[in-house]
């Protein structure tokens, strides 16, 4: 039961936020649907009491305004434009900028109108972000000076004093700057986060030594390459690529130099190889290669030309030089493969290639 209420209760706050996946958006999404939605029920509970009170043009004012938000909430819900926020979110900051300017105009009930303006400026400039919601704070400020200060109260049927209406645009203005620094601060943590959690998430893709993708970087990108060939019926080619007795190279130079090699062929793949092909090392000195809309014939016309750029790299330790090579088995996935028979089939021909004595590939 409780599940289900808060199941129906994220369901309700969540509403018109399938567009996007951005967390910040769905953020302000939430919060318009909770505005909107407490906006529309104080607004309609004040006009019923006003009603009662016999206060008719502000009944009416009130109604109108709940109707308002009523409808902001409805665009969001009907999910009639593509992305349905910018149009609530303006509808219910319009509104609420006519009903505050009608609030200190009239001054509300017993002058209590303009205590409610206090909401403006954080709602602004959480909805509109800074730099939007400074201009239309700015604007919405040139109106309320106008109203109070038109000479002879003019514009006004209620009156305040002098005191009151330079100190009510103060406060205005110093709730409006504070607000603009916590909002600063807000959107810059924000971004800082951001930041990092692309950072950690590039990481977490990555293979530290040769900043090639690791194996969940590839899992990634072969699910993807799969789905998209299956689509547009292209090719996929996967070479499994395995540095020969490598072992020796630890041995002989150390595991230092060993890694230096590891990211020589890492970078000489990267340079021969085009940037929608995806690298990752798969292992240890093993490595596998993507190659999306390549078909088997020029798979191997690819694997063979980097063989070849491996076998030729001339590595040094100090005074002395020494080359490696490597092997190479091919596999071209078949619509009926899963991605994991496909690896195998690679990493099969690899084994063909060693035991027919390395340096070669097999497709
Ligand atoms: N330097 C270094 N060595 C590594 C790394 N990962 C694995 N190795 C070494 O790579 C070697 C792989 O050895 P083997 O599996 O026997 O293969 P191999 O010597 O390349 O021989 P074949 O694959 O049969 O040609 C092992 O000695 C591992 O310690 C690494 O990140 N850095």
């Amino acid at each position: 039961m409780i599940q289900t209420l808060k199941n129906a209760m994220r369901i309700f706050l969540h509403t018109g936020s399938s567009y996007t996946k951005n967390p910040a958006i769905i953020k302000q999404i939430v919060v318009m649907n909770v505005f909107s939605t407490i906006g529309c029920l104080i607004t309609f509970c004040i006009g019923v009491s006003t009603f009662f009170q016999d206060n008719h043009i502000h009944t009416s004012v009130l109604f109108i305004t709940s109707f308002l938000f009523l409808i902001a909430f409805l665009i969001q819900k009907a999910e009639l434009f593509r992305n349905p926020y910018p149009y609530s979110s303006n509808l219910m900051l319009v509104t609420l900028f006519i009903v505050m300017a009608y609030l200190i105009q009239t001054g509300g009930v017993d002058n209590t109108g303009p205590l409610w303006v206090y909401i403006i400026p954080p709602i602004a400039l959480f909805f509109g972000g800074i730099q939007k919601g400074l201009i239309n704070l700015g604007l919405f400020g040139l109106v309320i000076a106008t109203l109070l200060f038109y000479p002879d109260d003019f514009l006004l049927s209620t009156h305040y004093s002098n005191t009151f209406k330079l100190r009510f645009i103060y406060s205005l203005l110093t709730v409006t700057a504070l607000f603009t620094v916590y909002e600063f601060i807000r959107e810059k943590s924000y971004t800082e986060l951001e930041v990092l959690s692309q950072q950690f998430e590039f990481q977490a893709k990555r293979d530290m030594l040769s900043g090639l993708h690791n194996r969940r970087g590839m899992m990634e990108s072969l699910e993807y390459e799969y789905k998209r060939s299956k689509r547009t019926q292209s090719n996929i080619t996967l070479i499994m690529c395995d540095l020969d007795k490598f072992k020796s190279i630890n041995d002989q130079f150390g595991h230092e130099k060993g890694d230096e090699v590891i990211k020589t062929v890492s970078r000489l793949f990267q340079l021969n190889l085009r940037e929608l092909d995806t690298i990752a090392r798969w292992g240890g000195e093993e490595f596998l290669i993507l190659l999306p809309m390549t078909d088997k014939e020029k798979g191997i016309i690819i694997a063979e030309k980097l063989r070849d750029i491996i076998q030729r790299h001339v590595f040094t330790y100090n005074d002395k030089t020494f080359n490696t090579t490597v092997s190479m088995g091919l596999y071209q996935i078949n619509t009926t493969d899963s991605i994991n028979d496909a690896i195998s089939a690679a990493d099969n021909n690899l084994y063909k290639a060693k035991a027919l004595g390395r340096n070669q590939c097999i497709s």
